[in-house]
């Protein structure tokens, strides 16, 4: 039997397998197995066709639109940025990412949109595995749809997570640390609803027989599986539904917001919406002896002290010497911290460079 059909057998046993105490070692068998599958398939794919554009990523944060063809999407990126994108009615005019930049009360957030997602990108159909790698450099994914067009979403949405990509979901917090011998050691910090029997079982599949396991969440089989893979995309969204103005009554999903990128309804909230979504800090540098800059450096929370320095220049980093910082990150103002140091808003900074 060959992979895809592996997979598909996989795929379709879990389906008919009712969840409960009793079926719950055995699917979790089965979801290991698959995602196993899964990462093969994926391999040899990339092996054939090699990865697709290089996007630059530039300004202080970037956000990919994604949906299907015809939905609006270079529409909205020309309303948001002023940048010109190809527009035509007729599907796949957007032939390249076409970058533009989205300036919000000082941030630069750059906007990209990329072809139109289709059915089965994530199993390597059609342009899908350029797209997918243009959605990487996401720090937010704004899902599009149109009104003629909301089931969209949950395809959209299905073929991102069987890519990788998981929106709006927290990391695990499945910490493994593999060890030569000794066994299995899952220790928790929270009631567990698996049971230690499914968990061990899935590791073993695989082939972890020895490690210390820490789990502080009450995980499900499809995120201890995220966290044993390890490559899972973490990665913040929105979703909107376009062409409200066609269709003012259309159902929506309480989670979306429904906009009009020609008639400009609503890209007001949006842009907003972008700018809470991507976390923003304002930190200010000041140089050795000198005064505390005006300008602040927009980064993104969880920046460290590193991307400070890389910001600054590209050998920052190699001639890091110490950083002071001054304000919330830490106990005492004018602090040494180092590369490491998760800086917060309103920080000032100074860096030591040899
Ligand atoms: N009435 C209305 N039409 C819109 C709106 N946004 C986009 N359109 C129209 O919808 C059609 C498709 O828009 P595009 O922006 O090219 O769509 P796209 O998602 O980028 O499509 P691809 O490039 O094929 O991926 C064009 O005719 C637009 O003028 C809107 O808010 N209201």
């Amino acid at each position: 039997m060959d992979v895809a059909e592996e997979i598909r057998r996989l795929e379709e046993e879990i389906r008919r397998t009712p969840y409960n105490k009793a079926t719950e070692h055995h699917i979790g068998r089965l979801k290991a197995k698959l995602a196993r599958l899964r990462e093969e398939a994926e391999k040899q794919r990339r092996k054939k066709s090699g990865e697709a554009y290089a996007i630059k990523k530039e300004g202080d944060a970037t956000v990919v639109l994604v949906g299907y063809p015809s939905v609006g999407k270079s529409t909205l990126l020309n309303a948001l940025t002023g940048a010109k994108s190809e527009v035509a009615d007729y599907a796949f005019t957007t032939l390249k990412p076409t970058p533009g930049m989205l300036e919000y009360k000082g941030a630069k957030i750059q906007i990209i949109d990329v072809p139109g997602v289709i059915e089965g990108a994530s199993q390597g159909r059609g342009r899908g595995r350029e797209i997918l790698s243009a959605i990487r450099v996401a720090d937010l994914i704004v899902i599009v749809a149109d009104v003629f067009n909301v089931h969209t979403i949950d395809l959209v949405k299905k073929e991102l997570y069987n890519a990788g990509f998981r929106l709006n979901e927290k990391k695990p917090e499945v910490y493994i640390k593999k060890t030569v011998t000794g066994g299995i050691n899952v220790k928790t910090t929270v009631k567990l609803s698996l049971s230690e029997e499914t968990i061990k079982s899935i590791l073993r599949e695989y082939k972890i027989h020895s490690g210390e396991v820490l789990i502080r969440e009450d995980v499900t089989i499809d995120r201890l599986i995220d966290a044993i893979l390890g490559n899972r995309v973490y990665v913040p969204a929105i979703t909107v539904v376009n062409k409200i103005d066609l269709y003012p009554e259309a159902e929506i999903p309480k989670d979306a917001i429904p906009i009009s990128a020609e008639k400009r309804i609503n890209l007001d909230k949006l842009v907003e919406e972008i700018y809470r979504k991507l976390e923003f800090i304002r930190v200010y540098l000041k140089p050795p002896g000198g005064k505390v800059e005006e300008e602040p450096m927009i980064l993104r929370r969880g920046a460290k002290v590193e991307d400070v320095c890389k910001r600054l220049h590209r050998d920052m980093v190699e001639n890091f010497k110490y950083a002071k910082v001054w304000g919330k990150s830490v106990k005492f103002d004018g602090q040494r911290v180092g590369l490491d140091h998760v800086l917060e808003d309103g920080d000032i900074v100074t860096i030591y460079a040899k």
